[in-house]
C-alpha cells in the first residue's frame, strides 16, 4: 500500500476537472458522507450534504454510492435524493430511473450467485449463540451478511475477530472484511472495486472522450475501490480515451489512493467547491448561448 497520497485541496480537484467533460463522483458512506455513531441505525447523511448532492446531478456530475450498507438502508439515508448504488460491497446494484433504457426495465440486481441464503441464516445464529454473554457486541444483520460491531468497547477487537473466524471456519464460501470496529462476514468474491467498474460500465457515456471517474473513501474496503478506479487499464473496455480515475481516502491511514482529505468536513467543503465550480461554469455557458443566440 503507497503511504504518501497527495493532499487534495479543493481547488485542485477543480483545476482537474476544468479539462474534463464528464465527471463520475463515486461516495462512500459511513465516514465519508456520514459521521460515526455507536448504533448503525443512528447514522444520518446530513440534509446540507445531500442538497449538494442533488445539485451536483443537476449540473451533469454523475454521483453514484458504493457502500457496505444494504441496499434498503443506503436508499433511506440518501432519501429525499435518488442515486446509482451500489450496496453491500456490491452485491446489491440498483440504478435510478435516469439511467433506464425503458420503462419497465427491473433497476435492481442482487447477485445472487455469492449468496447461500441458508448459509448466511446459520451464520447469523451461531454469531448471535457466540455474543450472548457480551454486552459490548453489537450484531447487524443484514439481508447478505452479517457484521459484528465493537465500537463500543474497541478492546473486544481481538475477541470479536477470533469469534467471527471460528464461526466461519465450517463455510469456506464466506469471508471476514475488516471497517472501522467491525468484521463483516460476506460471500466470498465481493468488493468494492469490481462494484464500481460494473456500475461505471451501466452509467458512463461511452461515446464521450474526456472522463473522469473520482472515488471518496475512508475505510480498508475501500482500497480494492481506488485500485480499480486508479487503474486506467481495467476501466471500462472497448473505449479508445480510457476515463482518468482518481482516488480519494478520507484520513490519514495507509492507503493506495493517490490522494486524500483530513475528514468528513473536507469532503464537504470538496463537494461544495466542486458544486461552485459548475454552477459559475454552467453560467458562463448560458451567457455564451444567450450571446450566440443575439447574432
Ligand atoms: O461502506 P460504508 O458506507 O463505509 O459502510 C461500511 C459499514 O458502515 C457501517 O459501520 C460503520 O458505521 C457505523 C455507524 O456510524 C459504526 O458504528 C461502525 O463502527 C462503522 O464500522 C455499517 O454499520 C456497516 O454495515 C457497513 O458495512
Amino acid at each position: 500500500m503507497e503511504s504518501h497520497p497527495i493532499y487534495m485541496q479543493p481547488n485542485l480537484l477543480v483545476d482537474y476537472l476544468k479539462h474534463q467533460k464528464n465527471c463520475y463522483l463515486f461516495l462512500d458512506i459511513d465516514g465519508t458522507l456520514s459521521y460515526f455513531t455507536l448504533n448503525p441505525k443512528d447514522s444520518i447523511v446530513p440534509y446540507s450534504t445531500l442538497s449538494i448532492l442533488r445539485e451536483l446531478q443537476k449540473h451533469g456530475i454523475v454521483v453514484a454510492i458504493v457502500t457496505g450498507r444494504s441496499l434498503v438502508e443506503a436508499r433511506s439515508l440518501l432519501a429525499p435524493i435518488e442515486l446509482p448504488i451500489a450496496a453491500t460491497h456490491g452485491l446489491e446494484i440498483a440504478l435510478n430511473s435516469s439511467f433506464s433504457k425503458f420503462e419497465d426495465e427491473d433497476l435492481n440486481e442482487v447477485n445472487t450467485l455469492f449468496i447461500d441464503t441458508l448459509e448466511l441464516d446459520k451464520i447469523k445464529q451461531d454469531i448471535l449463540r457466540s455474543c450472548a454473554l457480551y454486552d459490548d457486541f453489537f450484531v447487524e444483520s443484514k439481508p447478505y451478511s452479517v457484521a459484528l460491531h465493537f465500537r463500543k468497547n474497541p478492546v473486544l477487537a481481538d475477541e470479536a475477530y477470533r469469534l467471527m473466524k471460528e464461526v466461519l471456519k465450517p463455510y469456506p464460501d464466506w469471508v471476514l472484511k475488516p471497517g472501522k470496529y467491525v468484521w463483516e462476514a460476506v460471500p466470498k468474491g465481493v468488493n468494492k472495486g469490481t462494484a464500481i467498474l460494473y456500475l461505471l460500465g451501466k452509467i458512463m457515456n461511452k461515446a464521450s472522450n474526456d472522463t473522469c471517474a473520482i472515488f471518496i473513501g475512508d475505510d480498508i474496503t475501500d482500497e480494492a475501490g481506488f485500485r480499480a478506479i486508479q487503474d486506467s487499464k481495467k476501466i471500462v473496455e472497448g473505449l479508445e480515451q480510457p476515463p482518468k480515475g482518481l482516488g480519494i481516502k478520507v484520513g490519514r491511514e495507509s492507503t493506495c489512493a493517490h490522494y486524500y482529505v483530513n475528514d468528513i468536513k473536507e469532503v464537504t467543503n470538496l463537494l461544495r467547491n466542486l458544486l461552485s465550480f459548475c454552477q459559475t461554469r454552467d453560467r458562463s455557458l448560458s451567457g455564451v448561448i444567450k450571446v450566440n443566440s443575439h447574432y
